[in-house]
């Protein structure tokens, strides 16, 4: 089952425009939607998970029309929203429970086995009985996941799923995004890259509502291959760089500065080619669209 968005459009009644134009073609497995904040991916996730409509466009999920079959899409459909609120004084299981009466699994035994082995799958059966408001964020984004698993759906979609996990519970939860993932379609909205590089084998990168590129990280990456120079530079000079070069990221190491250069050619004096990472793809492509929107506006 492949889902395909096309010409996809949405401006809110303030005159926002969340999406713009949005084609996407999505594979069974995972699939990550970067973009910084506010570039409208959780417009989109909210327009596929059918919580919001579209001015325009379309979306199939094999079959269905998604646009016009809201209720077809919710029964193959799990959805952990940005914001997952749980009830703090329930446990674990019994929430679970109830979730899945709401789904509709109405035999007894079968829905215990199914919240059982949720729970088991999500690393959640030592604390299922405890209440929900002591849960780790990292535990509480796993029963987000046991939610949404709950009645095998076809299409996850996760919106920024890792922000505010420490370390090892972010590796946790990749490795259970990682086999929900083997058969049926996960889309991970996140403005983390590493995310998107750890996880999946297809991408889109979005900014201000727009797709700037879509296809697999792998190949992404060999594309930029050649064109990425660093270099090192005092505070100071930084801004100078940054007029003449297209910087496409700067950091702080060690106390000092690092650029890292978009340039087809060498750029000068100084600079080093380094094998780009999703991370250079990623900021390269907004910045190159942010040049081109800079251009516009001044003509
Ligand atoms: N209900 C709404 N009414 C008006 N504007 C909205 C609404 N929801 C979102 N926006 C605006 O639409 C744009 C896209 O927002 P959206 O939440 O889809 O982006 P995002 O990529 O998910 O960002 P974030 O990572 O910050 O959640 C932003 O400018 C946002 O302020």
């Amino acid at each position: 089952m492949e889902l395909v968005i096309e010409h996809l459009s949405k401006t809110y009644p303030n005159g926002t425009r969340a999406l713009h134009d949005v084609s996407l073609q999505i594979a069974p497995g995972m699939f990550g939607l970067l973009g910084p904040n506010g570039a409208g991916k959780s417009s989109l996730m909210r327009t596929i998970s059918t919580l919001q409509e579209a001015d325009s466009g379309s979306i199939r999920l094999g079959e269905i029309d998604v646009l016009r079959q809201p209720e077809h899409v919710r029964q193959v459909l799990g959805y952990l929203p940005q914001e997952f609120g749980v009830y703090p004084k329930v446990s674990a299981a019994e929430l679970l429970e109830h979730f899945a009466v709401l789904k509709g699994i109405s035999n007894k035994s079968e829905r215990r086995q199914v919240v059982d082995a949720l729970l088991h799958q999500t690393n959640l059966w030592e604390a299922r009985n405890k209440n929900l408001g002591g849960y780790s964020g990292g535990m509480k984004q796993r029963f987000g996941i046991a939610q949404a698993l709950l009645g095998d759906p076809k299409l996850i979609i996760v919106d920024e799923p890792t922000a505010g996990l420490d370390p090892t519970e972010r590796n946790r939860f990749h490795n259970l995004l990682a086999e929900i993932g083997e058969d049926r379609i996960v889309i991970l909205s996140t403005h983390i890259v590493s995310d998107v590089s750890d996880l999946c084998r297809q991408f889109a990168i979005i900014n201000k509502g727009q797709v700037l590129y879509t296809g697999d990280p792998l190949v992404a990456i060999e594309e930029m291959r050649g064109q990425i120079w660093r270099r090192n530079v005092s505070k100071d000079e930084l801004g100078q760089y940054q007029q003449q070069f297209s910087v496409i990221s700067s950091r702080l190491f060690a106390g000092q500065t690092i650029i890292h250069v978009h340039s087809i050619a060498q750029p000068g004096n100084g600079f080093e080619a380094v094998e780009p990472t999703l991370e250079d793809v990623y900021f390269a492509r907004i910045h190159a669209a942010e040049q081109v929107a800079a251009e516009a506006s001044k003509a």
